[in-house]
């Protein structure tokens, strides 16, 4: 079947349980078109789902009913020799049981109910746990690496898990594989929704094809819902889920309609792509539950070390303490630095202070941020590459993902070493013919295309950070002396 043949038979098929992007019903062969169309977005997540029309903000864009939901529970009621099998090991974690049926489900072909949806699924993924080690090296940071090195370990571990169990329902052996489970789980991380039932989430046909935005803290004003041009029956689905413009995801299960209900959380222009917010995520968040990065993340976050004494002697988490996406420091980290630029025998009698976010003086204000932009500066020195070669090394990668240069162009540049050990890296020479990479060495290429970024960005925080701490610094240093004038 051609790719566009298989496309419309999953739409009708959709369709056909009830998929809508329309409140009024409507018996077309495509569940899409009426609100939303699915479209290519090259810059924001490829495949996607673009506005068929203007949507006001607030408006219900999709509806997908339990039945269409692949669900542990939903898989389990059509496979009773699978439902056996997992109720004798009831210590398997929620995701993994959903992972076993997912595989189940693929092996069924077409004899499977969601056939026509599991032919649409990616067929390879880039998140954390699918990184080797040259990618993972790539990263840089410490708490990077570790990351993805806890993203593979935990992969390979539950697969171990359940490699018997997969082998007693008779799985074929290419679905048992470590590949095969490293496939479904991306699938499962990547592509699930919260349902209030199951911790493992649910697959959502259709309602998958949301690429992601950062959730906003505020709405603007004139995106207000009265301003919008909405049918009446659409404003009282509006005004019934006013409250979700308060919540960092825009879509969820309702009990009520039994269904999976999307809504749009702005207004969309004709053409626009529509987007969901998966919830609040820093750039390595993402990439390890999504497999991409946000050129801007507002969630971003950069966290440096700080003095565990200073540390303990608050209250703050330590995941409040960091720098934020723009270079500024968090409101902890700020207060946290305030304290510990000031003498530790007032500690205890000036905690209060640090907690309102007050400035205790100037002095001790400039200490803060002269630390802060040292403290920036120590870890920037301490990396292998500059933000300048990694701006470079992203270049050429870019161009090594369009055509393949002679390994001799780079000779000489700063990031030859490292360009060297992609071309020594696990599978990357393997067949590679010419001026043409081997698909695996694409699959490499593209992942740490992602590490490279990952760590840009990193870096970039910190060298903003100093930036604001130096401006800070030169603004508290002239009122200063001004006051001082003053004074005098
Ligand atoms: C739920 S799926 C969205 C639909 C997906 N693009 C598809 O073709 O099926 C989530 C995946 O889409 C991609 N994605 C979503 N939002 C993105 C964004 N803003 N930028 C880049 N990739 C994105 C990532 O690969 C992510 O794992």
């Amino acid at each position: 079947m051609e790719e566009q043949e298989k496309w419309e038979e999953f739409l009708r098929w959709a369709s056909e349980i009830g998929v809508s992007d329309s409140a009024s019903h409507s018996s077309s062969s495509s569940c899409l078109g009426r609100t939303l169309v699915v479209a290519h977005f090259p810059n924001q997540g490829g495949r996607g789902l673009g506005a068929a029309r203007e949507i006001a903000k607030g408006e219900l864009v999709l509806r997908v009913p339990r039945e269409a939901l692949m669900t542990t529970e939903s898989l389990l009621l059509r496979d009773e020799k699978l439902r056996i099998a997992l109720g004798r090991r009831p210590r398997l974690s929620s995701t993994q049981e959903l992972t076993i049926c997912l595989l189940v489900g693929v092996g069924k072909g077409k004899d499977s109910w969601w056939y026509p949806y599991l032919l649409q699924l990616p067929r390879t993924y880039d998140t954390l746990a699918s990184f080797k080690q040259f990618e993972s090296q790539a990263l840089q940071v410490d708490d990077a690496i570790w990351a993805s090195e806890k993203a593979i370990s935990k992969v390979r571990a539950d697969w171990k898990d359940v490699v018997l169990i997969m082998q007693e329902i008779g799985l074929k052996p290419q679905l048992r594989s470590f590949k095969a489970w490293l496939w479904a789980s991306a699938t499962i991380s990547t592509r699930t929704l919260h349902v209030p039932w199951d911790n493992a989430g649910c697959l959502c046909p259709i309602g998958d094809l949301f690429n992601y935005a950062a959730p906003e803290e505020s709405c603007t004003d004139n995106e207000d819902l009265s301003e919008a041009s909405i049918s009446s029956s659409q404003m009282l689905n509006s005004e019934r889920h006013d409250e979700k413009f308060q919540r960092l995801t825009d879509g969820g299960y309702e009990e009520d309609v039994n269904a999976y209900c999307f809504y749009a959380r702005k207004r969309y222009k004709k053409g626009e792509q529509v987007l969901l917010s998966y919830g609040t995520y820093t750039n390595l968040e993402l990439l390890e539950h999504y497999g991409f990065l946000l050129d801007l993340n507002p969630n971003d976050k950069a966290y440096v070390p700080i003095d565990s004494r200073v540390l303990s002697s608050t209250s703050f988490s330590r995941e409040s303490i960091y720098i934020q996406h723009d270079g500024r420091p968090s409101f902890a980290l700020s207060s946290v630095l305030r304290l510990g630029c000031a003498p530790q025998n007032s500690w205890k009698a000036i905690g209060h202070l640090v907690y309102t976010g007050a400035q205790l003086s100037v002095d001790n204000e400039v200490s803060a941020m002269k630390w802060l932009a040292k403290t920036c500066l120590q870890v920037l020195r301490k990396m292998p590459t500059t933000i300048e070669n990694d701006k470079l090394l992203l270049r050429f990668i870019g161009e090594m993902q369009t055509f393949m240069p002679p390994v001799c162009c780079f000779k000489g540049q700063t990031c030859e070493r490292e360009i060297n050990d992609f071309f020594q890296a696990d599978g990357v020479c393997d067949g590679i013919r010419d001026i043409s990479l081997p698909m695996k060495a694409k699959r490499i290429l593209e992942r740490w295309r992602l590490a490279v970024q990952w760590r840009f960005m990193y870096k970039k925080m910190l060298a903003d950070c100093i930036v604001y701490c130096d401006e800070l610094i030169s603004g508290l240093s002239i009122s200063n002396v001004s006051g001082n004038n003053g004074k005098c």
